[in-house]
């Protein structure tokens, strides 16, 4: 497979590792994933990976039931850990290496991430999965992608998700919605699209990271973005 591509940030939702389940890990689902992260490191491609924990705890939903903020956003960002163990397990068992690496030290159940750690691993043809969001409350694993994206410089970020692309609306909700092959960050903003939150899009525009949003469900389309066909919606 040619790619146009060297080095690459995947976020994977939390929310989509829950499968047809709806809250917890589907395996099924998992092992999927696995599969076709597996795939591309075997074409050349160097993979870090963010993953969400909505699948498991949400900090602001948390809060609307009465948590503490900052203690909600943390047992969200446990629960991205939670996600990353079972995801490095599931390369694992597909013969694909893979380390975790926290954004706050909690040796031995992963290493405490550094930028030149998590580059040294995806030289090593290594899947470096990046845990505990930014390690601090108040953001979302799509800001600590797109700040992990930056720091290990990967040419673009690529969030794998349910839908397949960036709509005029939440597709979810109606049905007449209509998507974009491509848009800019700033039409994201001004358009209000939710797809991903502001800080994400404004730290990936500030540093120039592209990002795609693709629908991360249907097997092959990782390999299918990678090699350059215009699935999901590119955001410039
Ligand atoms: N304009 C939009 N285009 C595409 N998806 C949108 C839009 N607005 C909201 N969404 C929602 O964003 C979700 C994708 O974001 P993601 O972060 O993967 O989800 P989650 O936060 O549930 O894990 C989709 O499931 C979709 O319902
Ligand atoms: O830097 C971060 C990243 C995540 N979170 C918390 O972790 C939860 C799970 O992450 P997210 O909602 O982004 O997961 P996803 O939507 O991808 O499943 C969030 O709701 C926050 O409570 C946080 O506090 N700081």
């Amino acid at each position: 497979m040619r790619t146009k591509y060297n080095r690459i940030l995947l976020k994977l939702s939390g929310e989509s590792l829950a499968g047809g389940k709806g809250h917890g890990i589907d395996t099924e689902r998992l092992n999927a994933y696995a599969q076709q992260i597996s795939e591309i490191v075997a074409s050349g491609v160097q993979v870090a990976i963010v993953i969400g924990g909505g699948n498991i705890f949400r900090g602001l939903q948390g809060a609307s039931k009465g948590f503490d903020r900052v203690k909600g956003d943390q047992m969200g960002m446990l629960a991205t850990v939670i996600n990353s163990l079972a995801l490095s397990s599931a390369l694992g068992a597909v013969g694909q290496p893979a380390k975790v690496y926290t954004a706050i030290n909690m040796f031995p159940i992963g290493e405490h991430y550094s930028k030149w750690r998590a580059i040294e691993s995806m030289e090593r043809g290594e899947v470096a999965i990046i845990s505990g969001g930014t390690g601090n409350p108040f953001f979302t694993t799509d800001t600590g992608s797109a700040l992990r994206g930056i720091e290990v410089e990967a040419d673009v970020m690529l969030k794998g998700t349910r839908v397949d692309g960036i709509y005029t609306a939440d597709p979810e909700k109606d049905p007449t919605a209509t998507k974009f092959s491509e848009i800019t960050y700033d039409e994201v903003y001004t358009r209000g699209l939710k797809v991903m939150d502001l800080t994400a899009t404004a730290l990936c525009k500030e540093n120039g990271l592209p990002i795609i949003v693709f629908d991360m469900d249907t097997p092959g389309n990782l390999a299918r973005v990678l090699s350059g066909e215009p699935i999901g919606t590119l955001v410039y």
